[in-house]
């Protein structure tokens, strides 16, 4: 069975609603909606293939796209390959040129049921930002420690959450037993509401299922040792990931994200083996949902780290200081 290479974009507006249209009903996946884009030809580059799509499917001339997610799925009577670019930049005005409904829809309101499976890692990428904040310690402790001073520690992420472009938190206290944990856990939710950020749980998925917060983060030996997605109320599930096979292992259970490090050397894993960029982007290239750059980067290298896959970047010590 050949491999069906296909370039899609998403188009966004001035809301952050993002242009899907619908595939004709005896299409293969027909019925559903899609990010509008089609099959390239043999040898053509992506964003080449991409623009001549867009102008055949919408009338739009494309000026400047970026990579957000490339995907490999089989449906079985076919494998595809699909590299969804976001347009940063167009001519004209979208309209359905082979006749098919349009519409604008907000990612989080996007049902992926209504999507071609292969599609929901997309809508994944398309909710997350592309810088995630971790937790540091507090003062006068070490990077694996917990925060000494909870005030202090509380304070800290009230300031860096009034940066409107971090709306993701990761609270990792690996110093603190489940008590301490909980609490600082509310009171960081209490920040987070505040400054309609989302807090993710780094603990046992039984304790996060009582605490506040938008979502769980696994470490890599948590989610090495699941079978199946934790069944937890909450939208947002990702998981720490050192190697192929847990990347595999995250998308397999169906995680809406992964962190992939070290990148770099870093002081607080001092012993790890850095990936490199390279490596780091071969890993992204076969794993089937976003992944962000961790370990000795910060927002500098955060063009360096989409060109190489990403979703972008999360840091402890390049946000937290
Ligand atoms: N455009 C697009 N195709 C997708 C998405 N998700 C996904 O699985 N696909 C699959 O990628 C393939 C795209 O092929 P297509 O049939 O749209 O290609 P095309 O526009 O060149 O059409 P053609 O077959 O008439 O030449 C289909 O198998 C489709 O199911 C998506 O979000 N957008």
């Amino acid at each position: 069975m050949g491999l069906v290479h296909v370039a899609a974009g998403v188009l966004s507006d001035s809301e952050g609603r993002v242009l899907i249209a619908q595939r004709p009903k005896g299409a293969h996946q027909g019925g559903l909606w899609e990010f509008p884009g089609g099959k390239l030809e043999p040898g053509e580059p992506v964003e080449q293939g991409l623009a001549r799509e867009l102008d055949e499917e919408l009338g739009i001339q494309v000026t400047a796209s970026r990579p957000l997610i490339r995907l490999r799925h089989d449906y079985g009577d076919r494998r595809v390959l699909l590299d969804i670019h976001r347009v940063l930049d167009y001519q004209g005005t979208p309209s359905g040129r082979e006749g098919q409904a349009l519409d604008w829809q907000r990612p989080e309101h996007m049902d992926p049921a209504r999507f071609p499976a292969a599609d929901r890692p997309v809508i994944s990428a398309l909710r997350l930002p592309n810088r995630y904040l971790i937790t540091g310690a507090g003062a006068n402790v070490g990077a694996h420690a917990g925060p000494s001073d909870p005030d202090a520690f509380v304070a800290r992420l009230g300031q860096i959450l009034a940066r409107a472009d971090l709306r993701i938190v990761q609270l990792r206290a690996p110093g603190l037993d489940a008590e301490a944990y909980a609490q600082l856990a509310q009171r960081c939710a209490n920040v987070c509401r505040d400054t309609q950020a989302r807090l993710l749980l780094n603990c046992d998925p039984r304790l996060a299922a009582e605490l506040p917060g938008s979502g769980l983060h696994l470490t890599e030996a948590r989610l090495l040792a699941l079978t199946e997605r934790p069944r937890i109320d909450k939208p947002l599930i990702g998981a720490s990931c050192h190697s192929a096979s847990a990347l595999a292992k995250a998308a397999e259970l169906g995680l809406d994200y992964a962190l992939l490090s070290p990148v770099r050397h870093t002081r607080s894993h001092a012993d790890a083996i850095p990936l490199g960029w390279s490596r780091f982007a071969e890993l992204v290239e076969d794993a089937c949902l976003p992944v962000y750059a961790l370990g000795g980067v910060d927002e500098a290298d955060l063009d360096t780290a989409i060109r190489h896959g990403a979703q972008g970047v999360a840091g402890i010590s390049g946000f937290w200081g």
